[in-house]
């Protein structure tokens, strides 16, 4: 071939502006364009070799290597794949390479978030430009009687072409980092981008420092290697002998350097990654180690789905279900998307639906049009069955785990049901597709799904029914008072509690009747059940210290008899309690040593906890309905002093302490009235002993 000379045909002085801006948040990403071109080149020469048109020597062993040399401050990336003759360079390099990434630039030109664009595909060769000033490729193609070619480029603007001397086939291409981007030949920061980028690469890729102190290397037999693996592990005994003090003694040390052989050398990536293989093949033990490696979680996942689709596209994958250790976990998982073991990126929600994202998982999917803008990957169809996919996987796992072992469905729920309600919310296919494996936890721990608990409430209401001869009532709240809205009425009306602790006055009163309720204690519990009073229309939630049902009241208990202690004790504490327009309820409830408790209407409450969600302190919760009702028990005996006893010096402090004991199983104190109980709480023991 002859020298060579020319000019890229790209406005340099217009691409490289924008290119770096692009770049800019991950210039590392030219590491993943460089090797999966050797990848490529190694795949190409792979199927020509299927089909009998290549023919290479029976040693042959195609891997990468990745050389980096801090003190050169260059990188040099090698394959022995296909190789490019010198009229390929010019085509692949000198014509598409850079009008590709010329068409790439207008084509995105007037896109200012690099967010926009994903994962840069279509860059390729052309990345190495961002960190490097010059750049060589030497390489031979795998035809008899090629040539290899030498091409070299300043800046990436003008190249010149000569024969080279490379001797093996394939390809060499060397950085000569820039300045700015010195950090990439430094050892660690070159393994950590590589293990990001290409730890499940289909291609063999080893790593090598050129200034490190040279090890011998010697390709090993495979028999010889097990006997290293052998010694290696030798080795860690050997590096475990400490004298008295704990220091590694230096003879130990010694011992080692001396008796150690070759190492074989090893590829710093994984070529069958789990997700390749077929589930069958693949043992719960590697699974997890799976898992731990790649998530770097040391909780055993719950369990997983094997994601393993052909058609009509090509979609592998491994979804975990993490465990929830606390309740501070945050609920935000990984997936990490793959197209053809080659990483593109994390949690790309175009692709992979939003709730799944507190999953953690890996996703290989090598017909994702990936090249295209996150907005169009948003309206593409493709795209979209893929997603529903997914989706649709996951809810016939976790639905068949219902139906075949609903035992450890039960055991994972409370990992699961954050995500499984999340899911409802955001996707009403999987909804339609979950909504009767649903469950909840009751006040005895077990779990059942609201058939099961409303069929359990109405036998148990049926019973009580029989014994006082008392018609049962569909719905015992102020809310069936409202003879207007029937349709209310006709609703089965579902207890539950948010907080254990603090409800557990009411718990109790519920266990005494035979009362159950459901434990929804997660934040996601009050929009997932707002969504199922819309969706199932049969249901009305209420949290247990919503109202107090009938059950809870004396037999033949009529609040108009107590009209002379409501109008009272109404009086006296909202002037003790200087609250004007405060609601007091008289009841005669059948447990005595009740005193008061807190009633808030579902209604009020749900708005008052979405004015907290949204950050609308200072609006008066009042506004949108009826406030808080103190309910004081007409048969509990401080009460009923109280009544008689209305000028004695310590009706103020009875009323206030009966006030702050109803509202602490209601809700936490504010910081005020935290401070006056406990000086109130003080000074009533300070009374008792005198
Ligand atoms: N290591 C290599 N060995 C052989 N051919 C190569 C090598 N690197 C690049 N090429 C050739 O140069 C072409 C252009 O490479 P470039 O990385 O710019 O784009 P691409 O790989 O085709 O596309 P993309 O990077 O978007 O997947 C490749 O298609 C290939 O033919």
């Amino acid at each position: 071939m002859k020298n060579e000379h020319g000019s890229l045909s790209i406005n340099s002085e217009n691409i490289f502006p924008i290119i770096k801006k692009w770049l800019y948040s991950d210039h590392d990403i030219f590491f993943r364009e460089l090797i999966s071109n050797g990848s490529d080149a190694i795949t190409k020469l792979k199927k020509l070799e299927l089909m009998g048109e290549a023919n290479l020597p029976e040693d042959n062993k195609y891997r990468i290597d990745v050389i980096v040399n801090p003190e050169e401050k260059t990188l040099k990336f090698i394959d022995n794949g296909i190789g490019m003759t010198a009229d390929e360079v010019k085509e692949y390099i000198n014509q598409i390479a850079f009008s590709g990434a010329t068409d790439f630039l207008n084509k995105y030109k007037d896109k200012t978030n690099e967010e926009q664009i994903i994962g840069h595909f279509g860059l390729g060769f052309y990345s190495a430009f961002m960190v490097a000033d010059r750049v060589t490729i030497d390489t031979l193609s795998w035809q008899e009687g090629a040539e290899s070619v030498h091409w070299e480029s300043e800046a990436g603007t003008e190249f010149t072409m000569e024969p080279g001397d490379k001797t093996v086939r394939g390809t060499e291409i060397t950085l000569y980092l820039n300045e700015d981007s010195y950090e990439f030949s430094n050892e660690y920061r070159a393994k950590e981008v590589i293990e990001k980028y290409c730890s499940f690469m289909p291609v063999e890729i080893y790593f090598k420092n050129a200034n490190a102190k040279e090890e011998p290397e010697a390709e090993l037999e495979e028999d010889e290697l097990e006997t290293q693996e052998a010694e290696d592990s030798n080795e860690d005994i050997i590096d475990a002998s400490v004298d008295e003090d704990g220091n590694v003694t230096e003879g130990a040390v010694e011992a080692k350097t001396e008796e150690k052989k070759p190492k074989a050398p090893k590829p710093i990536n994984n070529t069958t990654p789990l997700w390749t293989k077929h589930p069958n093949d693949v043992t719960e033990e590697e699974y997890k180690e799976f898992y731990r490696n790649v998530f770097h979680d040391y909780k055993e996942p719950l369990f997983w789905i094997h994601l393993n689709m052909d058609y009509p596209f090509n979609l592998k994958g491994i979804l975990y279900f993490p465990k929830l250790n606390t309740e501070y976990d945050t609920l935000e998982g990984t997936i990490k998307l793959y197209s053809n073991q080659v990483f593109i990126a994390d949690n790309i929600k175009e692709v992979i639906p939003e709730f799944l994202m507190l999953l953690k998982g890996a996703i290989d999917c090598p017909d994702l049009p990936l090249n295209v803008s996150r907005s169009a990957l948003q309206n593409d169809g493709f795209v979209k069955k893929i997603s529903e996919y997914i989706s649709k996987k996951v809810a016939d796992k976790l639905s068949g785990m219902y139906k075949v072992e609903r035992e450890n469905y039960e055991k994972f729920w409370d990992d699961i049901s954050p995500f499984i309600k999340f899911g409802c919310l955001k996707d009403d296919k999987f909804r339609e597709k979950m909504k009767d494996f649903i469950i909840f936890k009751n006040l005895d721990g077990k779990y059942l799904t609201l058939p099961e608990y409303v069929k359990a409430a109405k036998a148990d209401s049926a019973d009580t029914a029989s014994e006082t001869a008392e018609e049962p009532k569909k719905e015992d709240n102020t809310a069936s008072e409202d003879a207007s809205d029937k349709k209310e009425e006709q609703k089965d009306v579902v207890y539950y509690v948010t907080n254990e602790q603090q409800q557990s006055q009411y718990i109790n009163m519920f266990k005494q009747e035979g009362i159950d309720a459901l434990i929804l204690t997660h934040n996601i519990d009050q929009p997932f059940i707002t969504q199922l009073e819309q969706t199932e229309q049969g249901y009305k939630f209420q949290r247990i210290d919503a109202d107090i049902t009938d059950s809870f009241k004396e037999e033949g208990h009529s609040e108009e008899a107590l009209k002379a202690e409501n109008d009272k004790l109404t009086e006296l504490f909202r002037k003790t309690l200087n609250k004007e327009k405060l609601e007091v309820k008289v009841l005669k409830l059948k447990n005595d040593k009740v005193s008061s408790m807190i009633t808030l209407s579902e209604e009020s409450r749900r708005m008052q906890d979405m004015m907290k969600m949204y950050n609308m302190y200072g609006m008066d919760p009042n506004m949108f309905g009826s406030s808080e009702t103190l309910v004081l028990n007409a048969n509990n005996k401080l009460v009923q002093y109280i009544f008689e006893h209305e000028d004695s010096q310590y009706v103020s402090l009875f009323c206030s302490q009966l006030y702050d004991l109803a509202l602490l199983s209601h809700k936490p104190l504010e910081a005020e009235a935290m401070t006056n109980f406990i000086a109130r709480s003080n000074e009533i023991m300070e009374i008792l002993a005198k």
